[in-house]
C-alpha cells in the first residue's frame, strides 16, 4: 500500500505527529537524515509499524506516497527548510505538497510561499509540545486555501478537540498567517509562563512559602478562572523532587531562561506594526536578564538582596495573575488584528481563539470565553468587551496592590508591571505624550497637532 502522507524529521516532534497521524488509520512514509533514528522509529512504532512505511532514501520516500504527495517537514527552522525544498524538487511533482510543520519564521514562509518553488507549500504552525504533537496538538495552517483543504481531513482528525468537539486545527490565512498565529501563541506563552514566575517568585520570596506549598496554590487555582495548562504544569513542577538530592526540583533549577527566537519575532514584529504588546516585551527581557547570571551576582553584591518579605494574600496574587492574563491577550490579539490588515489576512480572531482551547501550550478555559467576546466584536479590544472590562474591574485593584507591594519590596515584576501600565495608559483620554510632541517639535521641528485643531503644527520655541 502506498502512503497517503509523507513526514520529514524524526525529532521529538515528527516521531510524535508521525505516530499520532498513523494512530488515525493515515499510512505514513517517513523519513530522517541519519537512517538509524528511523530505524530506531521503525522499531519503537509498535502496534502501528504496519502503518509507517520507513525509507532511507528521498527518493525512496517520495515514491511511497501516492500522488499528488503531501509532505510534512519537521525540520529546524531556516536554512534547514530551505535545503528540504531544494533537495526534494528534482523528487516532486508541480501538484506536490510541502507542509512547513516547525516553528519556522513567518516572513520565510511568506518567501517561500511567494517564490516559484516547483511544489505546493503551507506553512503550518504546531502547537503542544511532545505530548501535544502525539495525542492531539493545535494545528494553524497558513497558505493556498485549497492546498490546506487537501491536508485538512488528517490535520483535524490528529488534532486537540476542544470541549465542544470541535478540532483546533484551522487554516489561518495566505502564506505566512499560521506561523505569524504560531508565533504570536508563542509570545503569548512566553509572557504567561513570565507572569507565573513573578507570581512564583513573590510566594517564595515574598511570603516564604516552599515549593510544595506553591505547587498546592497553583493546583487550587487550576480548578478557577486560571484553570490551564500552563498553571496545571507549574503545580507539578512545583511539587515534584529531584531524584539526585530529594529537595524539591525548582530549587536545583538555574534561573537563566532559555529560548529559541518566536518570543523576539513577536516582540520585533510588533514593534514594525506599532502594536503595543507590553507583557510579552518585558517576558523576552526577563528571558534575556535571566541568562546575564554573573552580572546579576554582581548586582546583588553591590545593591543588596532583592525581594523582601511582604504581606499579600494569595488570593491577591490569583486575582493580579487573572488581570494580568487578561491585559497580555488583549494586547495579543490587537497585534494579530493589526498584522491582519497589515499583510492582507483575514485573520479570524474568535476562530484564532477557538484553536488555542485545547492542545496548544496556553490552552486554558479563559479562552472559551475570549473566544465568545471577539466573536461579538473582533475589532474593540478585548479589555473593553463587556465580559472582560468586568473582569478586569473586579481584578485589577489586585494587581494593584501586588505591583505596589512587589516594587516597594524589591520584586522583580516586569510582565505584571507593564501590563499594569499599560492599562492604566489605556484608560487616560489625556495623556503626556503631548510633551514629547513639544520635545520632538523644539529640537527636530517634527511638529505637532494641537487639541483645537487649529492649522499651526509648531510651537513658539524662538529658535
Ligand atoms: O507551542 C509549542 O508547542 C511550544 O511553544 C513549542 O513551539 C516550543 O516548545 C517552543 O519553541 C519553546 O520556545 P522557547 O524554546 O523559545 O522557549
Amino acid at each position: 500500500t502506498k502512503a497517503q502522507i509523507g513526514l520529514i524529521g524524526l525529532g521529538t516532534m515528527g516521531a510524535a505527529l508521525a505516530l499520532n497521524i498513523a494512530e488515525k488509520g493515515f499510512p505514513i512514509a517517513v523519513w530522517n537524515r541519519t537512517t538509524a533514528v528511523t530505524r530506531r522509529f521503525q522499531a519503537e512504532a509498535g502496534e502501528l509499524a504496519d502503518r509507517v512505511i520507513p525509507t532511507e532514501s528521498l527518493a525512496d520516500l517520495v515514491a511511497a506516497i501516492a500522488p499528488p504527495r503531501a509532505i510534512i517537514l519537521m525540520v529546524p527552522a531556516g536554512q534547514p527548510v530551505d535545503d528540504q525544498i531544494t533537495a526534494l524538487a528534482p523528487l516532486l511533482d508541480p501538484g506536490d505538497l510541502l507542509v512547513d510543520a516547525g516553528n519556522a519564521n513567518f516572513h520565510d514562509t511568506n518567501r517561500r510561499t511567494a517564490s516559484d518553488l516547483p511544489m505546493r507549500f503551507l506553512g503550518m504552525g504546531v502547537s503542544g509540545g511532545e505530548e501535544g504533537a502525539r495525542h492531539g496538538p493545535a494545528i494553524m495552517g497558513g497558505g493556498a486555501r485549497a492546498d490546506w483543504d487537501r491536508i485538512a481531513p488528517i490535520m483535524q482528525a490528529i488534532a486537540a478537540r476542544a470541549e465542544d468537539g470541535t478540532p483546533c486545527a484551522t487554516w489561518m490565512g495566505d502564506a505566512g498567517a499560521g506561523h505569524f498565529v504560531k508565533t504570536v501563541h508563542n509570545g503569548i506563552e512566553y509572557a504567561d509562563m513570565q507572569m507565573i514566575a513573578e507570581i512564583y517568585g513573590l510566594m517564595r520570596d515574598g511570603l516564604g512559602m516552599d515549593a510544595s506549598g506553591i505547587g498546592e496554590t497553583f493546583a487550587l487555582w487550576n480548578e478557577g478562572p486560571l484553570k490551564s495548562y500552563l498553571i496545571e504544569i507549574s503545580a507539578t513542577v512545583s511539587r515534584a523532587s529531584d531524584p539526585l538530592t530529594g529537595a524539591p526540583m525548582l530549587d536545583v533549577i538555574l534561573d537563566a531562561a532559555g529560548q529559541k527566537g518566536t518570543g523576539r519575532w513577536t516582540a520585533v514584529e510588533a514593534q514594525h506594526l506599532a502594536a503595543p504588546i507590553p507583557v510579552i516585551e518585558a517576558a523576552v527581557m526577563a528571558r534575556n536578564v535571566s541568562a546575564r547570571l554573573d552580572e546579576r551576582k554582581a548586582g546583588e553584591a553591590r545593591f543588596g538582596p532583592a525581594p523582601q518579605p511582604l504581606e499579600l494574600a494569595t488570593a491577591e496574587l490569583e486575582a493580579a495573575l487573572i488581570a494580568g492574563k487578561i491585559l497580555c491577550y488583549a494586547q495579543g490579539f490587537a497585534m494579530i488584528e493589526a498584522a491582519g490588515r497589515n499583510f492582507g489576512w483575514q485573520l479570524d480572531l474568535p476562530g484564532i481563539a477557538r484553536v488555542w482551547r485545547a492542545g496548544c501550550i496556553i490552552r486554558s478555559a479563559m479562552l472559551n470565553d475570549m473566544a465568545a467576546a471577539l466573536a461579538e466584536n473582533p475589532a474593540r479590544n478585548l479589555v473593553l468587551a463587556p465580559a472582560f472590562a468586568e473582569r478586569l474591574q473586579a481584578s485589577i485593584p489586585a494587581l494593584r496592590q501586588v505591583v505596589a507591594q512587589g516594587v516597594l519590596h524589591g520584586h522583580a515584576l516586569p510582565a505584571l508591571a507593564s501590563g499594569l501600565s499599560w492599562f492604566d495608559m489605556m484608560r487616560t483620554g489625556r495623556g503626556t505624550a503631548n510633551m514629547i510632541q513639544a520635545q520632538r517639535d523644539f529640537f527636530g521641528a517634527h511638529g505637532f497637532d494641537r487639541l483645537d485643531g487649529r492649522d499651526t503644527h509648531h510651537g513658539p520655541w524662538g529658535h
